[in-house]
């Protein structure tokens, strides 16, 4: 990444996990939650409206909850990522199904990479993520330097 320096900040032990997922995926993302249910029981979540409404009712565990995907909630959650307010997005997207807010979702994604937080986009994946023993221990990760960004745009 041209122009972009970087620098090291610290992910706290306890997590604050974004879940989203789209309608056809909703079903394997709230499976695989209460699978999970212990170890994300052990974070803070944030999901999509709709998916936060499924989760909370599924789960029993408090989950924040943004404006609906297609409504602007992918956007909220890019813009926690860009605040480094959210460590790690679990989204199962559609592979399928064309989204009427496509931009949103990339824009969610890009954001995501931009800031080098763990994405898992599918059940396997998020199994991997979660088994990790990074997710029960604070650690140092690389971001973006923007104080440096920021003085170098003159
Ligand atoms: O569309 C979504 C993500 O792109 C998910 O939104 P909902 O959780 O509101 O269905």
């Amino acid at each position: 990444m041209i122009g972009i320096s970087f620098t090291q900040a610290s992910m706290a032990a306890r997590k604050r996990i974004a879940l989203v997922a789209h309608d056809h995926c909703k079903t394997f993302l709230l499976d695989w939650a209460e699978r999970q249910k212990d170890k994300l029981a052990e974070h803070d979540l944030l999901a999509t409206g709709t998916t936060g409404q499924l989760l909370h009712k599924r789960l029993g565990l408090p989950v924040e909850s943004m404006i609906s995907g297609p409504l602007g909630g992918d956007q909220q959650l890019g813009a926690r990522i860009a605040e480094q307010r959210v460590d790690m997005l679990v989204f199962f997207w559609d592979p399928f199904e064309p989204q009427p807010h496509d931009p949103d979702i990339k824009a969610l994604l890009r954001v995501a990479a931009v800031w080098n937080i763990p994405v898992a986009c599918n059940e396997c994946s998020a199994d991997y993520l979660l088994s990790s023993p990074l997710m029960e221990q604070a650690h140092s990760y690389r971001i973006p330097d923007y104080p440096a960004y920021l003085s170098g745009r003159r």
